[in-house]
């Protein structure tokens, strides 16, 4: 059979369809193959991120603070819904949240323009991360979130709030009951104990009402380490410490010092470790005390008498005081500076800055990579976040910029780049080394955002400068950092812009700086209502509780904690605050300031008096044992005050108690600052009760000496409904005075 001849070659034959047709029938299987690879590239991609992303909702919560994020946090808030907020302090708002695990947390939400801002935030987590009490409340975590710019901390949650509220304010029928307030009363003495037995010891400096939680059960625990502080007791430290640059020289002075967990902002020259401009800082830091004395000096004569200081700074009387309490807060800070440089550069710490290092070295050990570690969190955000928008003034030493020293400083340095300093200790590394890998962010933060800017401010100063426009200020380039009273009046004004004057009443609550409206601890016969605006004032301690040597410059310590706690104590007891004149007839103005009442009734032996009325079943052993103990807490002297741990064993029945000192027995006669006859008579007379002023906005109109004045002397300023105080020295604190008295007593002719 033949074979079949081949097929010739067929040429490929065209398409019937034309060739546009042709090539869009060849796109949908390309656009499908390029979209499942892409699809598959973007499944890789999430699945590698979730993988090897960090978790950000721990479920283990043995070693807090874990870091979480931010959107865990806006969902578990249900959006930081108005509904769950639990409350208002000086950092921002409090929600109820729910975690994805079901637990119940308060979320502490920090507002942008928050007067304690970011330093209390660091200080909060810091000692977050090392106490572990159960008289504490333990912060389970922190979380930053760099596009909303928002910082948050984590509680465990307290269902029954604060104390203030509880005792003052919703008058908790548990509350009633005199076994509960006994151990609540406990309870708290327990959770300062725990602060002062570490080591080295946490001065928790803001022991007040409102910064006592009660959780379901009403076990009270103690909260709010923004103002808290470790003391180094060092005594073995040479006397002076002269840094190694040869620069400068401090001389420290005090055996003990105080340290607070803080960012402490430094600047070089070179970005390199000069340590010479890190005590130049603190030195500047210290003219904030000194700026305190100058104003001392420039007050009038009859208000400057050392009498008159000592009565004011140390006035058992008026259980309060009112001295530049920033100031102190500054001088605290810069000694831990002044340890911190000297105790690492020259190891001349001894004993208690390794005792410190141990602490903080744990504190790191404490914070696990998982959890981002508080410190890398720290840095990294002060690095980037921190500064921008940040007054200076809000840091520690801001108070300081007027000095004629440290403004020539500051001016020498106006050019220099600034750095962020984060306390750091860590003896494995260099510390050169250590140092200079930690500012970097900062260093560049501030070659990009701000050099320009610097430039430019003082650019437009010297054209000021040379059309003879100078600064009443002169505080070399730093004019624009508002400076703390500037600050302050702005946002004075801006509160009253937002929400009406506020009223004196308000001002009368013995908080100095912030006119918040509902104060807890506010003289003011109104009560808050709950879940408002924070009662802490940006400063150490509110005013009622903070203990007489806050003001005298003198050293703060433990006892001061013992102080507050005396006065915390009464208030329980009371069922009252501090200091209380609205609806209080005129025949019970004694009764107006409640440490003073409670010396009056020690001293003619009626101590139950006091106890609230509402108390049922009053064990009253107890009631007096506890007022016993209070006044024993209240005495002007630190050193005659009990330790926490005395007073503990007191309250527990496992020590004795000591008889009442016999300076309660007659009370000294107030010292009143001023000279005249009239004056005088208000000293002496026995119905006078040292009182708060309250402020109203010719505070802020007044000259600056007379802000640092009223600071100085709030604390033990007489006013009596029938006194009309006329100070010829001082025409305009006589004029506000009066207007003041006015409004407190409108029945009254002033
Ligand atoms: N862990 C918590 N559980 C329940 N409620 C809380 C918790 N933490 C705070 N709160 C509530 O939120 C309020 C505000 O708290 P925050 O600590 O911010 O303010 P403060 O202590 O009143 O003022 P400041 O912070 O200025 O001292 C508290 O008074 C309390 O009622």
């Amino acid at each position: 059979m033949p074979s079949r001849p081949a097929p010739p070659f067929l040429p490929p034959q065209p398409s019937p369809l034309p060739y546009h047709q042709r090539s869009s029938s060849r796109i949908p299987p390309l656009a499908a193959a390029s979209t499942s690879a892409f699809s598959f590239l973007l499944l890789f991609v999430i699945c590698f991120r979730k993988l090897t992303r960090k978790r950000t909702v721990p479920t283990d919560f043995s070693k807090p603070p874990h870091r979480f994020s931010y959107t865990t946090l806006r969902r578990a808030t249900n959006k930081f819904s108005p509904s769950l907020r639990l409350g208002q302090g000086g950092f921002g708002s409090v929600y109820h949240g729910t975690l994805p695990n079901e637990l119940n947390v308060a979320v502490k939400v920090m507002d942008s323009g928050s007067l304690q801002g970011e330093r209390e935030f660091q200080n909060e987590l810091l000692f977050a991360s090392k106490l572990d009490s159960c008289y504490i409340v333990t912060a389970r975590g922190f979380s930053y979130d760099r596009k909303h710019r928002s910082l948050l901390i984590v509680y465990e949650l307290m269902q029954n709030g604060n104390l203030q509220d509880a005792l003052l304010h919703r008058k908790c029928v548990e509350l009633v009951d005199w076994k509960k307030r006994f151990s609540i009363a406990v309870d708290i003495a327990k959770g300062i104990e725990y602060l002062h037995s570490l080591d080295p010891p946490v001065i928790h400096g803001d022991i007040k009402p409102s910064n006592i939680l009660l959780d379901q059960c009403f076990n009270a625990k103690v909260a709010d380490f923004g103002l808290a502080w470790l003391k180094i007791d060092n005594s073995n430290q040479n006397n002076q410490n002269q840094c190694n640059q040869g620069q400068c020289e401090v001389k420290v002075e005090e055996s003990d010092k105080i340290i607070g967990l803080k960012r402490v902002e430094l600047e070089s020259n070179n970005g390199g470790e000069d340590y010479g401009s890190v005590v130049e800082e603190t030195d500047s830091v210290t003219t904030g005390f000194d700026e305190f004395n100058l104003v001392v000096d420039q007050l009038p004569v009859c208000m400057t008498s050392p009498e008159t200081l000592e009565a004011v700074s140390a006035s058992p009387e008026t259980g309060a005081v009112g001295v530049s309490l920033e100031g102190n807060l500054d001088v605290g800070s810069i000694e831990g500076v002044k340890e911190l440089v000297n105790g690492e550069k020259n190891n001349g710490g001894g004993i208690q800055s390794e005792s410190r290092k141990d602490w903080l070295k744990q504190e790191k050990g404490g914070t696990t990579s998982e959890n981002g570690g508080v410190k890398d969190y720290v840095m990294e955000w002060l690095g980037t976040e921190i500064n921008k928008g940040r007054p200076k003034s809000d840091w520690i030493g801001a108070s300081s910029s007027s000095n004629s020293q440290s403004v020539a400083k500051i001016v020498k340095k106006k050019n220099r780049k600034r750095l962020d300093w984060w306390v750091s200790l860590d003896d494995d590394k260099d510390e050169k080394v250590l140092k200079k890998e930690k500012r970097r962010p900062a260093r560049e933060w501030w070659k990009e955002e701000y050099c320009e800017e610097l430039e430019k401010k003082n650019k437009k100063k010297k054209k000021k400068r040379d059309m003879g426009m100078t600064s009443d200020d002169n505080n070399g380039g730093e004019d624009w950092w508002p400076r703390d009273e500037e600050l302050y009046v702005e946002r004075k004004k801006k509160r009253s812009k937002s929400r009406g004057s506020i009223g004196s009443i308000e001002w009368f609550s013995g908080e100095l700086f912030r006119g918040n409206r509902n104060s807890h601890d506010s003289l003011s016969g109104e009560i808050p209502e709950s879940g408002g605006i924070s009662s802490t004032p940006s400063m150490r301690g509110n005013v009622c509780y903070a203990a007489p040597e806050y003001g005298g410059g003198g050293n703060l310590s433990e006892k001061s904690d013992v102080y507050s706690f005396g006065v915390l104590l009464l208030v329980l007891i009371a069922g009252r605050r501090p200091l209380q004149v609205t609806n209080l007839p005129m025949s019970e103005f004694q009764r107006a300031n409640l440490m003073h009442w409670a010396r009056n009734l020690a001293r003619s032996g009626k101590l139950l008096d006091l106890v609230d009325k509402s108390v049922q079943s009053l064990d009253r052993e107890q009631a007096t044992l506890c007022i016993t103990i209070a006044l024993l807490c209240l005495q002007k002297s630190p050193a005659h005050r009990p330790s926490m741990k005395e007073v503990v064993g007191m309250l527990t029945g496992e020590s004795q108690v000591p008889q009442l000192p016999s300076e309660f027995s007659p009370s000294p006669p107030t010292r009143f600052p001023f000279k005249s006859k009239s004056h005088q008579k208000i000293c002496n007379n026995k119905m006078a009760t040292p009182l708060h002023v309250c402020f109203n906005n010719e505070y802020w109109k007044c000259h600056k000496h007379l802000i640092r004045l009223f600071e100085l002397h709030v604390s033990n300023l007489l006013i009596l409904s029938s006194v009309n105080l006329r100070t010829s020295s001082c025409p305009l604190l006589s004029a506000t005075f009066n207007k003041m008295a006015k409004q407190l007593y409108p029945e009254e002719s002033v």
